[in-house]
Formats: C-alpha cells, structure tokens, sequence
C-alpha cells in the first residue's frame, strides 16, 4: 500500500537521484505462477530465463535436458548481451550504408524482445540513451517502411477493415487478462514518412518499448495496436510482400465505424486502460480526439504531447535570452507545418499566451507556414483549426508579407526569435533560411527541426552552428550529437520528442484511475517538464533532460494530482482517490516510482 512507501519518502529520495531508483523501489511479487512447463516456458519470452533457470526450476518445470547445464547468472546474460552486441557494431564499422548498421541492430534487440523480456527490458532501462534511437526514431521508421520484410514474428493486434462486427470478441483473443496502455495508428502518418498502412504497426510497438523502459508500464500489460482501414499507398499497394490490406482506406463513416468499434471493444474488456492515439492523418487525429476525449481516457500524441514538449522548448529559449517567462508573448516564432502537430503546438502556445493576460484579438506572435507558403486570412478553404493564426492586414503586421511568402522571405522580415520545424520535410531549413536566422531579434536564436525521422529533420545542429552562430539553441525530434564548437565549448543538440511527455501522461492517467485525459492533467505534466531543467543548463543550451525514469515519475505524478483537483480520478489497484487525494507532492512522485515495474527474474511456479 501506497502509506508504507510514503513512509519510506527520505528513503525514495535517495533512491530517486541514483540510477538504480526503479529497481529497489519496485515491490515485486514473490512468485509467478505459470500455468505451462518445458518448452513452452522457454518459448515464452515473458516468463523465459534462459540458462539462468536455477537447478531446482529446472526439475519443477520439465526444463531439465532442455537448456545447457551450466547455470549462469542475470549479469552474465546481460554481459553475453552487451558483448555481442558491440562485436556486432565492431564488425560493421566502415560499412557505407548507415541503413544496414541501424538494421542490424534493431533485429539484435528484436530478437531478444522476442525471447526473453526480463533481459531485454533490463538492458533497454540501463542503456536508454543508446537504444531508445533503435527501438524507437529514427531506427522505427526505417523498420516501419521495410516491416513486411523484415516480419518474423507478430506482436501486438491488428483490426481490420474485414473485421467488423468481430473486434467485440476478437480483443479477447490478446492473451493478457489485464491490459494498461494500448497505443493505436492507423498507419497514415507514420513520421514523417506519410502512410506506411499495416506497416506502421512498428511505431506503438516503439512508443510502448518507451512506456516499458521510461514510465515502468508492465509489459504484460500493454498492447501495440494497428487498425488497418486500407492503404492510398500505390507502392505498398503493388508490394508482394506487403502484410495489410491491398484497399484503398477507407474514408467517411465507414472509417469512423471501424474506430469506433475498436474503442468500445476496448471499454468492454479493459474499461481502465489508456489509449494513446498515434500518427494519425491530420484530419482524422483532430475528429478522433474530439470523438472520444470525454468518453474514453485517451489522448492524441502527436497533438497534444508534442504540443507540451515544444511549449517547454518555447519557454526554455525565453530563459536562455535571460527573460522572464512572461515575455513569452512578445517572442515571434514562425512555425513551419501547419499539420496536426504544428497546430497542436500553435493552439498550446497561444493558450500560454493568453494566460499571460494577451487578448484572444491582441495575439500577434505567430506566423504559420504550410507547403503553400504563410498562411494569410486571404487563403481560402482553410481548415478551422489554422485559421486563427492566419496573418491579417493592418499596422501590426509586416509589410510586404504576402499570402504564400515563402520560408526565407518570411524569416527575412520577421527576424523570428524561434523557428519551429514540423513540416515533415528534410532540409527545408537550408543555408539561406539559417543566415537569415542569424539576424533574429533574439540573442539566443532558437532553431527546432521537429520532424522525425533524421531523414526529415528541417536541418541539422551543424548547419545551424555554423550559419546562425555559437549562440543558437538548437532541438530536434531525432537524436543528433552535439557539436564541438572549438575552445572546449559545446553546442548542445536537444531532442525535442514528445517522449518527454507521454510517458508520464500515460503512467500518470493510469495511475489515477482518470475517467479522461483533460488539458488540466496535460498542462501540469507540460509544466513540469517546462521547470525540471535548471537555470544554468539553459543557460548552456539545453532545454530538456535525457529520458529517464526520474523525469517520467515527476510528469506521471503531476498529472496524478491534476487529475484529482479535477475529480476525475477513480483510483487504480484498491489505492482509491480518497488515499490519493491526501498524499503530498514528493509522496505521489514516490507513489508513482514505487508502481514502475522493473524487470528482474521471479521464480516460477507451475500450475500445469
Ligand atoms: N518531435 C516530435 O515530438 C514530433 C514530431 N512530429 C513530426 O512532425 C512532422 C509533421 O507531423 P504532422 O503535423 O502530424 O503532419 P501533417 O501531415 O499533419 O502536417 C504536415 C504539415 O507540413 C506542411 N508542409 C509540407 N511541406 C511543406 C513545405 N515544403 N513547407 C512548409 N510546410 C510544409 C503541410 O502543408 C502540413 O501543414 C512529422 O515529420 C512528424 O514526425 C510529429 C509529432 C511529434
Ligand atoms: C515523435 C512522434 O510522435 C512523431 O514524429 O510522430
Ligand atoms: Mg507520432
């Protein structure tokens, strides 16, 4: 019960700062019972040990003869493990194609994934900032365009445009009594890599391998989903390997039915389970978030967790220029990408800004760009939702910014503090549109190259070093490494992912039992993540933490508590709102450390 980790607090804190916080916080259960024996244990990558079954097991489970002798141990796998994994790196240095390398060792950690957990999830936590760009961007994309043949074994479900009318009793087909989190696509915006159909069945794989290692989410417990509608991709389309469904997607109420189907299955099996919905289309991730947020506890990614990641950039760049916060409104930031993580990010600044006492009339600190070039109210068919940052007529705006200006032409004349990329489109940040940066009215000009994966990032943090100066600050969505600026002095590269967030939405949302994800429970984790980094790393640069499961308890908690001031919250494992309610600050982040789950062997016990 949660009282007794509370009492333990001084104790969490300690544990909290070493890297090893997880691992002692987490009150395992004794035993595992199994209701299986010989090789169908080994074959299970949940319950598998491999050669650490102990002598004793061996005899209870039928595994004797069935494994070499010699017993080894947990950190002797996990040697064996990395071992193997750096002769294989060793073995490809020089290898031209970087495609071939990142393969490689994506189907090294895949193929412990699909063996034994315990060892594979020990070593993704330790290693998080090594593997976190295989399992997840930029190696995932790569894996989703080549998924149909790179398939070997199936994870996750997969609903189908063929199934309606079946998902009600198809969702008792996932073997796990319980299920936590569900990440869902539909395969129609994976990245930056547009609609990749069934294949985009590799991104909740990916978002829930972070779920795993960063918020403490049992495996058992989670579940990859793709709901394949069809695809519009032609070369998928003629693909004999192809996996999905060989029609076009479908659109309308049709499209519609299917998701809501999915949803509903979902209520009747897990009513308490999060769904995360990710890489959507844009019209379809804004309709679907409408749909469903006050009836389902789910959120959108791509709007709403990118939205709180790059509001914690934006007010990071402010501090960097040595501002207070609340000269938020007066920095100009030319966003480019007026998709639904563009327009996500612009609806979450604006609402900062008018929270700071700016008028809904009085805003004027965005100029929004898509592939037509800025976005002005002449524009005509423009969505709703872009709308409002439409540029007008009159004195406050810039003369000569006409509709459809383009990037540079646009950079020129506003001399922006901030440049947001997530526009799916690599380089569009080029040498031109970076000096022009260089004459920004900020001392600390900001460039984001949002998009994903490293193949589209709008630029990269050399190019911006070079052209906008030593004084940028520079983020992106896939990982870079930083840049030696000479005299010992670094430019740092920022990812600025929504992994920062949704973790912690999700482990957060969980935990509280919430009936629903609302912007209050979102805004507090976006807050958190927003005053986690101290003066003085921004003041070098950096605007975000590396992802941990430190950060992840600090967000989770949070949004935990957001969710009880908003009396959402039911409660979650018999720890009800009442007992929540009456825990402190540091006693819900222990609280939510103390529910992480982190792999360690169990003895198994069989019923069989
Ligand atoms: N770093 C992060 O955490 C996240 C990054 N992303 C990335 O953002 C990108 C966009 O995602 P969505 O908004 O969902 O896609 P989307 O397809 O909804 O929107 C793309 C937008 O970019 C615009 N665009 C296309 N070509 C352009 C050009 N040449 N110049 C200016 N604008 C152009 C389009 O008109 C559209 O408005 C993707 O690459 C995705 O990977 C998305 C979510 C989170
Ligand atoms: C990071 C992410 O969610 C995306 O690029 O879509
Ligand atoms: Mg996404």
């Amino acid at each position: 019960m949660w009282r007794s980790a509370a009492r333990r607090s001084s104790l969490f804190r300690r544990l909290l700062s070493s890297s090893s916080s997880a691992a002692a916080s987490y009150a395992p259960p004794a035993v595992y019972i199994v209701n299986k024996r010989g090789n169908d244990i080994l074959n299970d990558p949940w319950y598998n040990k491999d050669t650490a079954f102990p002598m004793t097991e061996r005899d209870r489970l039928g595994l004797r003869g069935l494994l070499p002798p010699r017993v080894t141990c947990f950190e002797e796998q996990y040697e064996r493990f990395i071992n193997s994994y750096r002769t294989l790196e060793n073995n490809m240095q020089g290898e031209p194609d970087s495609t071939r390398v990142a393969l490689a060792k994506w189907k090294d950690l895949n193929r412990l994934h699909s063996r034994n957990e315990t060892l594979y999830y020990r070593v993704l936590i330790d290693n998080i900032e090594e593997f976190a760009p295989i399992v997840y961007t930029p190696t995932v994309g790569l894996v989703c365009e080549n998924y149909s043949g790179l398939f070997r074994r199936s994870r996750g479900m997969y609903f189908t445009a063929k199934d309606k009318g079946e998902m009600m009793s198809m969702i008792y087909n996932w073997p796990a009594d319980k299920v936590d989190m569900i990440v869902v696509t539909d395969g129609s915006r994976i990245l930056g890599l547009g609609d990749l159909g069934v294949q985009g069945v590799g991104i909740p794989i990916g978002k829930l391998d972070l779920y795993v290692a960063a918020a403490g989410i049992n495996p058992q417990k989670v579940l990859p989903v793709i709901l394949d509608v069809g695809t519009n991709n032609e070369k998928l389309l003629e693909d004999k390997l192809y996996l999905g469904l060989r029609q076009p997607r479908l659109e309308g109420e049709e499209y519609l039915a299917i998701i809501d189907e999915f949803m509903e299955a979902v209520r009747a099996r897990w009513p308490k389970a999060v769904v995360q919905f990710e890489d959507f289309q844009m019209k379809w991730a804004f309709e679907t978030l409408e749909r469903y947020r006050n009836r389902f506890c789910m959120f959108n990614d791509d709007i709403q967790g990118t939205a709180g990641v790059a509001l914690a950039g934006l007010l990071g760049a402010v501090r960097a220029q040595g501002r207070p916060l609340h000269d938020f409104p007066n920095q100009k930031i030319v966003v480019v990408g007026a998709g639904s993580a563009g327009i996500g990010v612009l609806n979450k600044a604006k609402k900062a800004t008018l929270k700071m006492g700016i008028t809904e009339e009085g805003h004027n600190q965005f100029w929004v760009l898509d592939k037509d070039g800025l976005i002005t109210k002449v524009r005509e068919g423009l969505d709703p939702a872009v709308a409002s940052f439409a540029r007008g007529s009159g004195p406050n705006e810039i003369p000569d910014l006409h509709e459809g200006a383009s990037l540079v032409e646009v950079v020129k004349k506003v001399k922006p503090h901030v440049l947001l990329g997530l526009s799916g489109v690599g380089g569009i940040f080029n040498e031109e549109v970076l000096k022009a940066m260089k004459e920004s009215d900020s001392p600390r000009p900001a460039v984001f190259a949002m998009s994903n994966p490293t193949t589209k990032a709008e630029c990269t943090p050399d190019d911006v070093f070079k052209h906008v100066g030593e004084n940028a600050i520079f983020a992106s969505g896939s990982p870079f490494s930083n840049v030696s600026l000479g005299n010992g002095k670094t430019g740092y590269a920022n990812q600025a992912n929504n992994m920062y967030l949704f973790p912690g939405i999700g482990l957060g949302a969980l935990l509280s039992g919430a009936r629903n994800i609302s912007v209050g429970m979102l805004e507090a984790g976006a807050e958190c993540l927003a005053s986690y980094i101290t003066d003085d790393e921004i003041k070098k640069g950096i605007l975000f933490p590396p992802v941990s499961r430190h950060i992840t308890a600090q967000v989770g908690a949070a949004v935990l508590r957001a969710a009880i001031a908003e009396d959402l919250a039911e409660g979650c494992d018999g720890v009800g709102p009442k007992e929540l309610s009456t825990m402190s600050e540091l006693e819900t982040v222990d609280y939510v450390t103390q529910k992480m789950w982190y792999p360690v062997y169990h003895p198994l016990v069989s019923k069989k």
